[in-house]
């Protein structure tokens, strides 16, 4: 297919990198944009009209139906509208490393973070370290930090060890040129070369199940375990048992101090004291993160970043380049919607052509001195003022004035240099200063990735989005209900923290930043509003249906194809850009569901969490996701069956809501089959019941056909039958206003 595409380079001679813009695409969507506003504009003035003159409407049409079906239509609408920036003008990205020479490279430092060694195993921590520290990058110009909230003795240990198997590691993928440099997923693929190449391929991995075996044993251990009480910890890994011919890069373990009641702030605290320790340290300008099991696929991603952050045009006011998130356990049928493929597919790529992909949490490349808003002129500064917001540390305010160290001061002064960082990396450092609030990563949300991100953009920085053909980076989704649910009400409640904060993107936006990007801002951070409309769309029709309600036009009506138009357009509009981003049709399927059952708990549950640190009443909470593979799980996961073993609070909802609906397509047909005459009247309620059960059939299923572990336990389905009750009571009342 010829593609229309339009190029614009950097000014770099030979450019850096190219972006590529899709002329006909972009006018699709915004075409479609405007016919489906005109749809929607059709569809309030029938509402309107509706519920104005709803007195007229006869006994049997009460008010509060329309009412409420008006506000799911009003929300549904609302976050279509702000989504539609994305598509604004989405841009693709092709880079040129070979045209960076070695010498122009700026030193990077590495930060991966871990939190519990029970659920994100110390051997996987390693790999990732293990792949960091095999990327292809100038030797001394890169660290690798390992920020341990778990505070565990085995992680450090191990660490030790990965050193030691990184020493034979590194120089096996420089030798022959491996791709894939993280060992474990290199050892679980193909072997392909000459007689040489196997047999030191052969020794590698022995010595890679030797390191195995060493780091699985001390893991299984008893002191493998969290620790939330102890003083900081700081090392600088060494490696006594060879002399230092290989060179690798610095290698740094740091735990920060942790307190019983003592505030921690999750990930964005760890982030903070790395920057901290590290900037006494190697303190380069660039930062790579990673999330512990996020390890690197590609040993290029560095260079390929830098042709972005090296690039004379956009250098000064680029803050982060983002590589995309990309798992290597996902399973053909993405059940759980884990593939998070509409933001890294599409979303991202419509920031990208406004100012810029929001920060991802993991896999971006970023510049420290967004995350300080330091005075520029000489004269401005202040030391006192400086203290003040940075804290105490005269040294950590040196640094920030401070090129990169040479590793040439470190070894001199190491001893005094990590008294320091310990003090950097204390409870008390942060107390009275800016950090969390106007410097570092922001601790207001537990989706710390999407609100540093938003000050960042606040602050005019650009960012950039790259995807590359081969994965830069690979790590593990969630693979079953109970951890994506979790996983979504924890990102629910981040969100709405902001949205509900003095920094709602929506308020403090628009005066920011241009307005498509401060509505891509908005619509992230109201993504778990949906479960407003969802919650009205699953009960109302329903049970407007089995009270004898109407609360849609008549199929006579013209406004129902208005209605008609607007369901379909959305969802072909989804389908569209399914399409575009290559995937199938079934991908279609399992997003609208993930959509609704994540919309019907995990975002009323993640709101209401955020309503109540609101209120005081309850304090935020970070779990971190299971990284630890059950094998009858991945079994169901691999064969597209869902797996329902998670607690009644997610389920209930979700089988009542079903049965309900189901009982309700019965009761419309049976009413349509004797009252050929009803057909017309409560058509879109019978098919709005049909849709919602045939979305929801798998929990049907679990509840009444299957046997395995998977299935919906007896019980559940008898607390559902309560909950049913309830909200079957509940229409009684809507009849009557
Ligand atoms: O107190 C904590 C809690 C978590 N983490 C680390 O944070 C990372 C992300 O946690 P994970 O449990 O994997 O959460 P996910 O939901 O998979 O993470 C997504 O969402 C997070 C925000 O909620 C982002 O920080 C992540 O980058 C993004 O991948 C992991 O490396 C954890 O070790 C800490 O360092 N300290
Ligand atoms: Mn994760």
């Amino acid at each position: 297919m010829a593609l229309q595409t339009n190029i614009s380079t950097s000014h770099h001679n030979p450019p850096l990198h190219l972006s590529h813009l899709k002329k006909s695409t972009l006018i699709c969507n915004r075409l479609f944009t405007l016919f489906h506003s005109i749809a929607l504009i059709l569809l309030f003035s029938f509402r309107i009209s509706s519920i104005f003159t709803h007195s007229k409407l006869g006994k049997n049409q009460p008010f509060i139906p329309h009412l409420l079906a008006f506000i799911s239509e009003l929300t549904l609408s609302f976050i279509w509208f702000l989504s539609q920036s994305f598509l604004w003008r989405p841009i693709t990205r092709t880079v040129f490393p070979e045209r960076l020479s070695d010498h122009q490279l700026p030193p990077i430092d590495v930060f991966i973070c871990t939190a519990d060694p029970r659920a994100e195993p110390p051997l996987g921590v390693m790999n990732t370290v293990i792949s960091a520290m095999a990327l292809n990058y100038p030797v001394g110009k890169l660290s690798v930090y390992v920020s341990d909230d778990g505070g565990c003795p085995v992680t450090l240990e191990a660490m030790r060890e990965a050193l030691k198997f990184g020493k034979m590691w590194v120089p096996f993928c420089n030798k022959y040129d491996v791709k894939t440099i993280c060992p474990q997923a290199y050892f679980g693929g193909p072997e392909m070369g000459d007689h040489q190449f196997r047999a030191d391929r052969q020794k590698i991995k022995e010595e890679y199940e030797s390191f195995a075996h060493k780091v699985t044993k001390i893991s299984e251990s008893s002191s493998c375990v969290s620790n939330k009480d102890h003083p900081a910890i700081v090392e600088v890994i060494v490696d006594e048992s060879k002399c230092d011919q290989i060179k690798m890069p610095l290698l740094v373990y740091v735990s920060r101090e942790k307190r019983p009641y003592h505030p921690h702030h999750f990930k964005a605290g760890a982030l903070n004291a790395l920057l901290r320790v590290s900037s006494l340290i190697s303190n380069s300008p660039y930062i790579l993160g990673l999330d512990c099991d996020m390890y690197c696929n590609h040993k290029d991603s560095a260079r390929q970043a830098m042709c972005f952050h090296l690039d004379p045009d956009l250098s000064s006011s680029l803050a982060f380049v983002q590589f995309p998130q990309t798992f290597h356990n996902l399973s053909k049928h993405d059940l759980y919607e884990s593939e998070m493929r509409s933001l890294f597919k599409t979303s991202w790529h419509g920031m990208d052509g406004i100012k810029g992909p929001c920060l991802s949490g993991t896999c971006y490349y970023l510049k420290r001195e967004p995350l300080y808003e330091l005075p520029l002129k000489q004269e401005d500064i202040n030391l006192e003022e400086l203290k003040q917001c940075f804290g105490s540390s005269n040294e950590f305010i040196r640094s920030l004035y401070k090129k990169y160290n040479s590793k040439m001061d470190l070894k001199k002064d190491l001893f005094e240099l990590l008294q320091e960082t310990k003090h950097l990396a204390s409870c008390e450092y942060e107390n009275g200063t800016k950090w969390g609030n106007e410097i570092g990563f922001r601790y207001l949300s537990v989706t710390e990735d999407f609100f540093t991100s938003f000050n960042i953009h606040c602050k005019d920085w650009l960012s950039v989005y790259h995807m590359p053909p081969r994965p830069s980076f690979i790590g593990s989704s969630t693979t079953n209900l109970n951890d994506s649910l979790i996983q979504a009400t924890r990102w629910s409640a981040g969100l709405m923290e902001v949205a509900l904060s003095r920094y709602s993107p929506i308020i403090y936006g628009p005066s920011r930043m241009p307005i498509l990007q401060s509505f891509c801002y908005a619509w992230l951070s109201f993504i778990p509003i949906a479960f407003i409309p969802l919650w009205i769309l699953a009960t109302i029709p329903m049970l407007s249906l089995l009270n004898d309600i109407t609360i849609y036009p008549k199929v006579k009506n013209p406004f129902f194809f208005v209605f008609l138009f607007v369901f379909v357009s959305s969802n072909i509009q989804h389908m569209r850009e399914i399409h575009s981003s290559g995937a199938s049709l079934q991908t279609w399927k399992h997003e609208q569901r993930a959509w609704m059952m994540k919309g019907i708990t995990s975002h009323l549950y993640g709101s209401t969490q955020a309503i109540m640190e609101k209120l005081g009443v309850k304090e935020a909470n970070f779990l971190p996701t299971n990284k630890v593979m059950n094998e009858d799980e991945v079994k169901l996961h691999q064969m597209g069956i869902y797996n329902f073993q998670t607690s009644s609070m997610f389920l209930v909802p979700l089988c009542s809501l079903v049965t309900l609906n189901l009982l309700a397509f019965v009761v419309g047909i049976i009413r349509m089959m004797f009252h050929k005459d009803h057909i017309d009247e409560i058509f879109i309620q019978t098919f709005v019941s049909l849709y919602i059960t045939l979305m929801g059939y798998p929990v049907l299923e679990g509840m009444a056909l299957r046997k395995d572990k998977g299935r919906i336990a007896p019980m559940i389905s008898c607390y559902s039958l309560v909950f049913s009750i309830i909200i079957l009571s509940f229409g009684k009342l809507l009849v009557m206003y």
